[in-house]
């Protein structure tokens, strides 16, 4: 845009026409409320294509707000149904859109009208003061849904409103995870992240995890659920750079079946039913002692571990509090025999949910590892993780990652070793710094870290999980008239209404040993959650229903 006055008001006026053709084109579907929620917007695909044209917009006004700064758009329903559709933005440090932004994401998606999306277009930028004359830059990719060319085509169209001052790179089909990874190289203008493509993802990962296990290889095969998503083609990819350190299986890598993404197979079906995906308990993949398996969801921002016991051949799930606590031991030794001196110390700690097994939590602070616990969704856990040297941060259902400081990663660089040990300890902790993704959970890059985490210890899939036993849980969905009369505090562990509710589910839990139980609205779903968890399954059978009943009794 030019600076010259009746030039500029020239241009402004030809943006707003662009942007009202756009819209013409892709007016939004009536009698339909879109939210921007915990994973962004997220519903039918055939509901989708005006938000789409809308997130471009948004997408474009934060990048020009942020000078500049590359924002990234990934359009993904993760593990929902092959019909649904969504989409969500990046920031450019990798990390989920900035929570104030969210409203004005869901204002541009409700504008009922042309007239109305303009209006509110132009009270954003004015309020939010963006300089429409600053450069913007987007990278965007989708997953495997069959809706997504035509969604990304509507995307597009908001882009092209804008003319020359906007600079796309599509990154294609691809996860979420090298979606951020993506975004955050690019701002990365040191360099120091690493390649700002795919190939410089695989490169990044598969070089550290050289460094961890080459000389331990090969390592055990692993069979690899791939839920029929997108995951399947990143995988494909990895095994390229890995070589033969490690012997993967991919299984469930239809990608372009109808109806397979998702179904009977992935992370959150293995999570929910705590059973194997039909197709892998059938074909027996596991059946041979110790062997592991995982299963990634359709965007592979999420995975899962499990085996069969060895004498019993019963399903046992290594989830994300696991993987967290396994993760958070490791380093914890690796920084004890690195040596690093007085106030150079690195410390570690772990940030979970209240969804997080009550064992996992008790294991982690009786070995005096700080544990925080926050509202569920991962950007509030990726703040809370970021607060520490080393935060491990994971949601049960497999989502995470862990963040390094910038001052644990300079402490680890400039740390001078005082022997062979403490050098191996100060090199295989930078590599894995580099081996895990630093802006969002990732399951290709999660497995790699429990793979060389493994291969460290010298552990199998039943090692790992004797650390601690999870108390039998139940997670109930609870359909009530308006959700919204739910509101919990204290990281979403206690009610604060409606009034009277939270006093009825303590009084519950005193009556079970080890009872814990707690409720909070979806903010994904239309739904509100009941946890409950208990030394024995009898118990927490019983503390689930009585809290189940309580909410329905409230929610008259
Ligand atoms: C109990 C549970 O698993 N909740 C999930 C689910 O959130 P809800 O707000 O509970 O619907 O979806 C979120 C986004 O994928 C995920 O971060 C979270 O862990
Ligand atoms: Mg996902």
């Amino acid at each position: 845009m030019s600076t010259e006055p009746g030039k500029a008001a020239h241009e402004h006026a030809v943006l707003l026409n662009a942007i009202a053709d756009g819209a013409n084109e892709y007016p939004k579907p009536e009698q339909v409320t879109y939210t921007y929620g915990t994973a962004g917007f997220r519903t039918l695909a055939i509901k989708l294509p005006s938000v789409l044209f809308r997130v471009a917009l948004l997408a474009v006004l934060r990048s020009k707000r942020l000078e500049g700064a590359t924002i990234g758009v990934m359009v993904t329903a993760s593990h929902n149904p092959e019909p649904d559709n969504g989409v969500k933005l990046v920031d450019p440090s990798g990390e989920m859109l900035d929570p104030n932004w969210e409203h004005h994401a869901t204002a541009l998606a409700n504008c009922p009208t042309t007239e109305s999306l303009i209006s509110t277009f132009t009270t954003l930028v004015s309020h939010l003061r963006v300089d429409l004359h600053q450069p913007a830059s987007i990278v965007y990719a989708r997953d495997t849904r069959p809706s997504g060319p035509d969604l990304i085509h509507a995307l597009e169209a908001g882009f092209k409103a804008f003319g020359a001052s906007v600079k796309v790179v599509d990154v294609g089909v691809t996860t979420t995870p090298v979606l951020h990874h993506v975004v955050k190289a690019t701002n990365d203008k040191s360099g120091a992240y690493g390649k700002p493509t795919v190939e410089g993802y695989m490169e990044k990962m598969s070089s550290a995890f050289k460094t961890l296990v080459g000389n331990k290889g090969p390592l055990a095969p692993l069979y690899v659920d791939c839920a029929n998503g997108v995951g399947a083609n990143a995988l494909t990819e990895l095994t390229k750079y890995l070589g033969d350190i490690i012997t993967i299986h991919p299984i469930n890598t239809a990608t372009s079946t109808p109806g397979a993404l998702n179904s009977q197979c992935g992370a959150d079906f293995v999570k929910t039913r705590q059973a194997l995906p039909p197709s892998v308990q059938s074909a027996g993949y596991l059946s041979k002692p110790g062997t592991r398996g995982c299963s990634y969801d359709g965007d592979a921002d999420r995975i899962v571990y499990y085996y069969l016991h060895e004498n019993k051949g019963t399903f046992r799930l290594l989830d994300g509090d696991k993987v967290a606590v396994m993760v958070a031991m490791f380093f914890g030794d690796l920084i004890a025999k690195a040596k690093l001196e007085g106030d150079s110390k690195v410390k570690v700690g772990v940030v979970q949910t209240a969804y997080a097994n009550g064992s996992s939590t008790k294991y982690l602070t009786s070995r005096n590892i700080p544990v925080t616990c926050v509202s569920t969704g991962v950007k509030h856990l990726h703040h809370a993780a970021q607060r520490y040297d080393i935060g491990v941060y994971f949601e049960a259902n497999g989502h995470g990652t862990v963040l390094f400081s910038p001052r644990a990663l300079q402490t680890l660089q400039e740390a001078k070793p005082t022997s062979p040990d403490s050098a191996n300890a100060i090199k295989h902790l930078l590599a894995f710094s580099d081996l895990i993704n630093q802006a969002v959970g990732d399951a290709l890059s999660d497995m790699l870290l429990v793979e060389a985490v493994l291969a460290h210890r010298g552990w199998g899939a039943s090692d790992w999980d004797a650390g601690y036993e999870d108390l039998p849980n139940r997670l109930v969905k609870v359909e009530v008239p308006d959700r919204s009369i739910f509101v919990a505090t204290d990281a979403e562990r206690k009610l604060v209404h409606p009034a009277g509710l939270q006093e009825e589910i303590e009084k519950a839990m005193a009556k079970v040993e080890m009872g814990r139980s707690f409720v909070r609205p979806s903010g994904t779903e239309d739904c509100v959650r009941v946890y409950a968890e208990a030394k024995s399954q009898v118990d927490v059978e019983t503390l689930a229903k009585i809290v189940v009943d309580l909410v329905e009794q409230f929610s008259q």
